[in-house]
């Protein structure tokens, strides 16, 4: 399929960091918001906030968000930045997607947690009515704070859970920051009955993957030290836990080195429920599209296999039952009409 094919394919979303999704357009808007300036060319902005030379590993990743978190200390700026993310998303026919976004970093001009989490969801809710998408919110524990801080975000997103907000995860520096720190703040989410995703398995890491299973998470968001431990994918299989991969962000942090690398043929082969995502579109220079096509260049990715993405993110998004019927039924009929 071409591009323009591919574009056009209904597509499903579980893991699209907020912060690490904004068009430089509105990266633009949000500078002068908070009168930060910035350069005036594209080229010398995209070179704060994106990811382009080679680089060693998810910290050097990480240092690319700290150029928009003074970009987002308002409620205004917060709502623009969920309304820009959705509208990147339904221009290429992402019919239901997850943003996710970490509280903690939209604190430094006296937002209380649960008002940052209110404006994100004010954004998505405008987004949702002027392009006809449907969405859910995340929000983020970070891995480096410590457990009393990831549990009052939280205990904040708790009131909004099933009014806009899917679920909670935990992101951020995973190499030093193992699931077995995090357990408190786990428990206590499990306790509110909070759905949970784990960002695992992105530092070469293969046993926090079933460390994140064990803990209660039902996604695992990259998983792709799964080809350091193939054994762990009927572990993976046995607790229908849903991989949501990333593969461009995976190739830049060094998750894995090649592309020969990457666990695609035992996700497959073992029919692991795995949805395709974009990680971070601004921060990895990246589109759903692109990477479609990505999987189609290196695995040959069939659209009935493109499909079994989508209904496999379809099952395991936390929304309502009656949304993923309606997604289900929809997916299915456009797919068929390709065939
Ligand atoms: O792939 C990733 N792995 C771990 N942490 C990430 C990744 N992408 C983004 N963030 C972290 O999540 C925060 C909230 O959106 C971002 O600020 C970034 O620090
Ligand atoms: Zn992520």
């Amino acid at each position: 399929m071409d591009l323009k094919t591919l574009q056009a394919l209904p597509k499903v979303e579980l893991h699209c960091h907020l912060d690490g999704s904004l068009s430089l357009k509105a990266i633009r808007q949000l500078a002068k918001m908070a009168q930060i300036p910035v350069p005036e060319s594209d080229q010398a902005l995209a070179q704060l906030t994106q990811v382009q030379e080679p680089i060693a590993n998810l910290g050097e990743y990480l240092e690319k968000f700290d150029f928009v978190a003074p970009l987002l200390q308002t409620k205004a700026a917060l709502k623009l930045a969920a309304f820009d993310v959705l509208e990147q998303a339904a221009a290429e026919n992402v019919q239901y997607i997850e943003i996710r976004f970490a509280p903690a970093f939209s604190l430094d001009q006296g937002l209380s947690l649960g008002e940052t989490i209110a404006a994100v969801i004010d954004g998505l809710k405008q987004g949702e009515a002027a392009f006809g998408i449907h969405s859910n919110l995340l929000v983020c524990g970070m891995r480096q704070l410590d457990n009393a801080a990831n549990i009052a975000a939280f205990k904040a997103a708790v009131p909004y859970l099933h009014q806009g907000l899917g679920g909670v995860d935990f992101a951020g520096n995973e190499a030093d920051f193992p699931p077995a720190d995090l357990k408190p703040a786990i428990a206590y989410a499990r306790t509110q009955g909070l759905p949970l995703t784990l960002h695992a398995g992105e530092c070469h890491c293969a046993h926090n993957i079933y460390e994140s299973i064990h803990l209660g998470a039902t996604r695992i968001g990259h998983g792709t030290a799964l080809y350091e431990q193939p054994d762990l994918a009927a572990y993976i299989k046995a607790h229908h836990a849903c991989l949501e991969l990333c593969l461009t962000s995976n190739l830049q942090t060094k998750a894995v080195t090649n592309i020969a690398d990457y666990p695609y043929d035992l996700i497959r082969q073992n029919q692991l429920q795995a949805c395709i995502n974009t990680d971070n579109r601004t921060v990895s220079n990246t589109t759903l599209t692109k990477e479609y096509a990505l999987f189609q260049k290196y695995f040959q990715t069939s659209a009935a296999t493109f499909l079994q993405f989508n209904l496999d993110g379809i099952a395991a998004a936390f929304c309502a039952p009656a949304l993923k019927a309606q997604l289900t039924r929809q997916f299915k009929a456009a797919y068929q009409a390709l065939s």
